[in-house]
C-alpha cells in the first residue's frame, strides 16, 4: 500500500487522513485470520459466523480485532485525533476492511469501472471506492512481486486451501473446487486467478493510473509461466 501510494502520487490527490485509513486498513485487514475462509465459517457454523450472522464473518472479525488493539493505551495510534476525525477514520477503516471479502469483488470492481473515464478525486463516492480498490489490490497482488518472493507465499496459500478442503471432506461440508487438491494444481489455480481476478482488477486501476503499468508486468509473466506449466502437464497427461 505504501508503494502504491507513492507510485500513484496519491498524497497529492486525497487527504492525509484518507491515506492513514488506507495504510491502517492494509496493515490490519487480515488480523487473527484462522486460515479457514468465510464459506467454511458459515457452513461449519463457527463462533465467528454466529457472532456476525454469516455476514463477512472474517472481515468483521479482522476489523473488530484492529479496533480492539487500538483501544489499548499503548497501541492507540489515534489517541490524539479529534472525535470527528476518529469517526471518519473508523468509518473508513471499517469500509476498506469489509471490502476485502472476495464475495464482494465483482460488485466493487463494477462500481469502480462505472466511474471511468471521468473519475473525480473530489467526489466522495468515487474516492471511497478507489480506497477500497487500493486495499483490495494490496491484499491480492502477491503475483506482482518477483517470482522468488511470490511463490513461497503462493505455496502457503495453497497449503491453507488444501488444509481447509481436507477438513471439509472429513466433516461432510461443501468443498469449493478451487480449494480441492483433487481438482486444482498450482498452475491451474494461478492461471484462473490471474486471468479472471487479478488482471481485470489491474486493468481498471491502470486506466486511472497509467504509471502503474510496470507493476502489471510480473503478473503477466507469472500468467505465462503458469500457463506453460499447465500446458506441459496437460500434454504429459494426454501422452501417458
Ligand atoms: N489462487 C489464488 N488466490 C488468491 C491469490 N491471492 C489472493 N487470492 C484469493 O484471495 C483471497 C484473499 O482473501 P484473504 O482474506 O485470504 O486475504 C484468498 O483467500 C484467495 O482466495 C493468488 O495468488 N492465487
Ligand atoms: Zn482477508
Amino acid at each position: 500500500m505504501y508503494g502504491l501510494i507513492w507510485l500513484t502520487d496519491l498524497q497529492s490527490k486525497i487527504s492525509t487522513i484518507d491515506l492513514l485509513i488506507m495504510l491502517t486498513s492494509a496493515l490490519c485487514h487480515d488480523l487473527d485470520h484462522p486460515g479457514y475462509n468465510n464459506a467454511y465459517q458459515i457452513n461449519a457454523q463457527t463462533e465467528l459466523a454466529l457472532r456476525y450472522n454469516d455476514i463477512s464473518p472474517l472481515e468483521n472479525h479482522h476489523c473488530a480485532v484492529a479496533f480492539s488493539i487500538m483501544s489499548k493505551p499503548e497501541c492507540n495510534i489515534l489517541k490524539n485525533v479529534t472525535c470527528e476525525h476518529y469517526k471518519h477514520i473508523r468509518g473508513g477503516v471499517i469500509r476498506c476492511i469489509l471490502a476485502t471479502d472476495m464475495a464482494r469483488h465483482n460488485d466493487i470492481l463494477s462500481q469502480f469501472k462505472s466511474f471511468q473515464p471521468v473519475f473525480d478525486f473530489s467526489n466522495k463516492e468515487h474516492k471511497e471506492v478507489l480506497m477500497k480498490i487500493m486495499v483490495k489490490v494490496s491484499d491480492i497482488s502477491n503475483e506482482a512481486r518477483p517470482m522468488a518472493v511470490a511463490e513461497p507465499w503462493l505455496d502457503c496459500l495453497l497449503q491453507e486451501f488444501f488444509h481447509q478442503s481436507d477438513s471439509e471432506k472429513l466433516k461432510g461440508l461443501p468443498v469449493a473446487p478451487f480449494m480441492d487438491r483433487d481438482k486444482v494444481s498450482k498452475p491451474s489455480s494461478q492461471t484462473n486467478f490471474i486471468r479472471f481476478v487479478l488482471l481485470p482488477l489491474f486493468s481498471e486501476l491502470t486506466k486511472l493510473f497509467p504509471c502503474l503499468q510496470h507493476i502489471v508486468e510480473p503478473v503477466r509473466r507469472a500468467l505465462q509461466h503458469y500457463s506453460d506449466l499447465e500446458s506441459a502437464s496437460q500434454k504429459g497427461t494426454s501422452s501417458a
